[in-house]
């Protein structure tokens, strides 16, 4: 299925972000559904055909834990990427919407999150590098999914020349300036865990508004946020806690996670249930 801008018939604007603009679209002669992001790269030819090269890797991603890709091609200096069309939405605007996310559910997310980035890394050596609830998508079938993780190189780059990109969901090490590890994206997984849950972003624990330099500033030097005392069990504040270990060497891998979710008896009758 090589697919061409001529294919696809549009049909709505589901949204955009920094950088990206993404938009429901039907495959003509499959009358398949897709979701279309279109990224703009003022990059030369060479870079966005290695670009493109790159993405085909996404073919061989194949796990119910993450957005199913059809492909990606170039209109003029823009990417597009066609991917699996989640009817439900994006986390952030489902709990925007119905506010805080039941602890059960939250549970969920947490597999279906700690699964996929553990099929990315295990299976091909992908490391995120973006986790949060817009990047959590789900569907009416019930299915939790993730996506727009770094599968390209190339594009990572591109990305960081043309759009500010520090995120909220951004590790200690990684706003010092350390490389990217398969945990900081466990840490942005507290982080994403503590918004769903308490409804809103965790950072700062009074609420009050901080500019980007003061949170940056807030997360190296102050203590990992909290979830509020007394609120939530036991298991899912410990959880949470792990993930938000500030040492990244202490702090666990989504591998060592998942093993002692299912290693210990901690699994049952707890928020992962
Ligand atoms: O969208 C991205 N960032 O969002 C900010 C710009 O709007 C993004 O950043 C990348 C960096 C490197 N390689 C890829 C991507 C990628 N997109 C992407 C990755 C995986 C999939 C999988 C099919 C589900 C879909 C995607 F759209
Ligand atoms: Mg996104």
């Amino acid at each position: 299925l090589d697919l061409k801008a001529e294919d696809l018939k549009h049909l709505k604007e589901l949204g955009a972000g920094n950088g990206g603009t993404v938009s429901q679209v039907m495959h003509i002669t499959t009358k398949t559904l897709m979701a279309k992001k279109i990224i703009h790269i003022d990059a030369n030819p060479s870079v966005r055909k290695q670009i493109l090269r790159e993405l085909q890797i996404l073919h061989d991603c194949n796990s119910k834990y993450i957005v199913s890709f059809y492909g990606a091609f170039m209109s003029d200096a823009d990417i597009s990427m066609c991917m699996e069309y989640m009817d439900v939405g994006s986390l952030d605007n489902i709990y925007k919407k119905k506010g805080p996310v039941p602890l059960e559910i939250v549970g969920k997310i947490t597999l279906a999150v700690l699964e996929g980035l553990n099929y990315l890394y295990e299976n091909h050596r992908i490391i995120h590098r973006d986790v949060k609830p817009s990047n959590i998508l789900v569907n009416s079938k019930g299915q939790i999914k993730i996506c727009d993780f770094g599968v390209s190189g190339q594009l990572i780059n591109s990305i960081a020349d043309t759009f500010v990109g520090t995120s909220n969901y951004m590790s200690p090490e990684r706003i010092q300036g350390a490389s990217y590890s398969v945990r900081s994206d466990v840490w942005s997984v507290g982080i994403t865990l503590m918004e769903l849950a308490m409804g809103r972003f965790p950072f700062p624990p009074d609420g009050s508004q901080l500019t980007v330099l003061e949170l940056l500033q807030h997360i190296v030097n102050e203590p990992a946020p909290r979830l509020p005392t007394g609120e939530f069990p036991e298991d899912f504040d410990d959880f949470v806690q792990q993930c938000l270990i500030k040492v990244v060497s202490e702090r666990p891998s989504p591998n060592e996670l998942l093993v002692r979710i299912f290693g210990e008896i901690f699994f049952y009758g707890t928020f992962l249930n």
